[in-house]
């Protein structure tokens, strides 16, 4: 019996179906059911919740998710191998979890959810990781599905997605991030816990979706800061020439100084030039 549930252990389960860790689907398994509950803890009372899980592999944190109360659990799954062993937890759980093969980033939740939000909670495969959230955090329009995300990152991406001005880890995902969404790094979990065990330290980090992010559009943003921290050493007099031709007027007109570099610009800085560059663009 094990700390959650009356099934297996996760580890008679791998071995039962022959799932060895696979690198290209960035594989590593969290075999500790007292750790993948702290995971679904962390995303709140789940009795009245559907949770979109991606990448459930021998199902570790499907399972704590059910335990703790899920309604319902979506899970996507691109390895079939997993597909099969997530059986058991289905027979368990009648009703309350839908298993969907296939690949996370083509995948619109949005028919199964009747119009209610949804959380995402997953231990995301980390050669995806970022582009996933990215695209989560760019969902047109705003405010999206989800009402919650508690994602497990490397530690290094964690830092740049919370990350605010004047910190080393601060950068364009961290504008976007923190743009959108109020972020928190809630734990770390070593490298021990994982089979097999990656090289780093994992973190486990919170966004919950702004209702009402500061209005302006979210590609001259993301331009503004690509720019900005393509050069990151460089002030905007500088780095935002790309973007305009006279980007000291730019900056000044956002009512920011254009001998400053972009580590030093918070978010509310990056979204007034953004509306200014939109306004520009729209006077061409
Ligand atoms: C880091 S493992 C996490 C497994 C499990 N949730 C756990 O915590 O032990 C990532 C999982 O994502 C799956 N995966 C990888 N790429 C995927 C994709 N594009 N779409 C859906 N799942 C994917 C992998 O097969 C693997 O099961």
């Amino acid at each position: 019996m094990s700390a959650i549930d009356d099934l297996p252990p996760l580890r008679d389960v791998i071995r039962e179906h022959s799932l060895s860790a696979r690198k290209s689907l960035g594989q590593n398994f969290l075999l500790d059911l007292n750790l993948t509950a702290r995971i679904a803890r962390a995303a709140g009372p789940l009795e009245d919740s559907t949770v979109i899980e991606v990448g459930p592999g021998p199902g570790g944190l499907t399972r704590a998710l059910l335990a703790l109360g899920a309604k319902r659990v979506i899970a996507i799954e691109r390895d079939e191998r997993a597909l099969a062993a997530l059986d058991y937890i289905a027979k368990r759980y009648p009703g309350r979890i839908e298993i969907v093969h296939g690949d996370a980033q083509r995948f619109d939740p949005r028919p199964l959810l009747d119009g209610a939000k949804a959380k995402i909670v997953a231990n995301l495969p980390y050669n995806i990781a970022t582009q996933l959230l990215v695209d989560w955090l760019s969902i047109e329009p705003w405010p999206p599905w989800y009402d919650m995300m508690v994602l497990m990152f490397q530690r290094e991406v964690a830092e740049r997605i919370v990350a605010h001005e004047d910190e080393e880890a601060y950068g364009r995902l961290a504008v976007l991030a923190n743009w959108r969404a109020e972020t928190k790094i809630l734990f770390d979990i070593s490298p021990a816990a994982f089979v097999p065990q990656p090289k780093v330290t994992s973190s486990v980090v919170r966004l919950i979706p702004r209702a009402a992010p500061e209005p302006c559009d979210r590609r001259m943003l993301e331009q503004v800061a690509a720019a900005a921290f393509g050069q990151r050493r460089k002030m905007l007099r500088q780095s935002l020439k790309s973007l305009s031709a006279d980007p000291a007027r730019l900056a000044a007109a956002a009512g920011i100084d254009a001998t400053q570099r972009a580590e030093t610009i918070p978010v509310a800085g990056f979204v007034a030039m953004a509306r200014e560059l939109a306004d520009i663009r729209a006077t061409k």
